[in-house]
């Protein structure tokens, strides 16, 4: 089975350090590695590497790199000892989502969960001769058993959107499935990492932040807004239009996830390109409008679910490699964070064994003045559905 996954990988200097928020200033930064791989599983289950690279961009241990440089083929033994659940595994994102987990080397067991049609999903999944073992689950008596003991718990549970709907007018009906969910993560995988997909986002995670709170579990370090989609769009578009090597391309994007909230960093960007000013604006414009470009073509039969599947499972990847001590993984998310006077904010962050371990504060220092009147503008807007979510969570309390 041959896949094109890539590795975002950049490395940080630790600037100033403290219990509950990190800074991270960039000193000295790498390329993006971003390696296509070939991998292959043989029958005992060891996976057998073709190139210097890996699954989902799973960054081989330098010992293993020097190996493989020496033989240019290896079998590599991996620990598959990692946990995942899916709620909302049989719609648009859980299906192909679910498959790009199951090829995962990390996972050994996967819960899938949905309140129709997993029990199909689970039973054709599980025919894969990868190692993770597939259980479905459907329905409230059987969502605790889904989540005992889980490491990552990814919530793409939700409706999409339809043309002329914004993210927002998806709140009343996601709001409360959200809700739901996160409550039964609270009782019964209480130290997960949870990934919120379901939109509105901007409200989504703040909602989740003030139930693991009632219920007296809240760690900021391991709820994460999944925003990947929105730096996987601007790489792509952006390598487009420069006529760049994808490899190559890392856009930072920041801010939150909904229209203008999603700013896109091209004076942060790797490689260095110049735009004119007519670039940069269209640039951030198609970026901004990624998913209503998706929900447009498909009129009406609903968003983004292949690229978003895609964008979730390198997030998912990136937090299995740092539970399994990887100490050089970054993304970017929506988490809460003081790099701004807004309570939660998408930028950069340092993942480790423990959650989030850091953001990185110098992707907010010498932007440009489009990217700062952006900053600015986005405010409003992404203080207002924080504010939404945090009013919903507890207004019945
Ligand atoms: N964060 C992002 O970048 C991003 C990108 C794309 C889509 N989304 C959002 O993801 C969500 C899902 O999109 P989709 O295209 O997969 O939708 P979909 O309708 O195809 O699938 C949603 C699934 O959730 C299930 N579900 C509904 N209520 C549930 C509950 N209480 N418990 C468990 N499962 C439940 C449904 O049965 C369905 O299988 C939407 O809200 C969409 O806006 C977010
Ligand atoms: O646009 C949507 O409604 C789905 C998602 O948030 C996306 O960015 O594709």
């Amino acid at each position: 089975m041959n896949c094109a996954f890539y590795l975002l990988r950049t490395r940080y200097q630790m600037a100033a350090t403290s219990a509950n928020s990190l800074s991270i200033r960039s000193k000295t930064r790498s390329l993006p590695q971003s390696n296509p791989h070939g991998i292959k599983f043989n029958s005992q289950n060891h996976l057998h590497y073709n190139f210097k690279s890996s699954f989902l961009g799973y960054k081989i241990t330098t010992t293993h790199q020097q190996t493989l440089t020496q033989t240019q083929s290896k079998t590599l033994k991996v620990n598959a000892s990692f946990k995942v659940a899916i709620l909302g595994a049989a719609g648009g994102i859980g299906q192909p989502l679910s498959l790009l987990i199951k090829m995962s080397p990390l996972v050994s067991d996967l819960h899938l969960y949905d309140i129709a049609n997993v029990k199909g999903v689970a039973a054709d999944l599980s025919h894969c001769n990868t190692p993770s073992k597939v259980q479905d689950f459907t329905g409230n008596n059987e969502l605790s058993n889904c989540l005992k003991d889980i490491d990552i718990v990814v919530i793409p549970a939700g409706i999409p959107r339809k043309p002329g709907m914004t993210r927002d007018d998806l709140f009343n009906i996601n709001a409360n499935i959200v809700k739901s969910l996160v409550e039964a993560v609270a009782d019964n995988s209480p130290n997960a990492f949870i990934h919120i997909i379901s939109n509105p986002v901007n409200s989504t995670v703040p909602i989740a932040a003030e139930i693991l709170k009632q219920k007296g579990v809240y760690n900021r370090k391991k709820l994460f807004g999944v925003t990947t989609l929105d730096v996987v769009r601007a790489n792509t578009f952006v390598a487009q239009k420069k006529n760049l090597k994808l490899i190559d391309v890392d856009v930072p994007v920041i801010g939150g996830h909904a229209g203008i909230t999603i700013l896109p960093l091209l004076s942060k960007m790797k490689p260095n390109v110049s735009f004119t000013d007519d670039e940069i604006e269209e640039l951030s414009v198609r970026i901004q409008n990624g998913g209503t470009e998706v929900v447009e073509a498909k009129a009406g039969a609903g968003s983004a679910t292949l690229s978003m599947a895609y964008a979730a499972a390198r997030f998912v990847e990136s937090c299995l490699r740092a539970l399994d001590g990887d100490s050089d993984v970054y993304e970017c998310a929506f988490v809460e964070s003081e790099i701004t006077e807004l309570p939660f904010f998408a930028s950069r962050v340092k993942i480790g064994r423990e959650g989030v371990e850091g953001v990185v504060s110098s992707d907010l220092e010498g932007l440009s003045e489009y990217e700062k009147k952006g900053l600015e503008a986005l405010k409003g807007e992404l203080k207002g559905s924080i504010e939404k979510g945090v009013a919903f969570a507890n207004k019945e309390k």
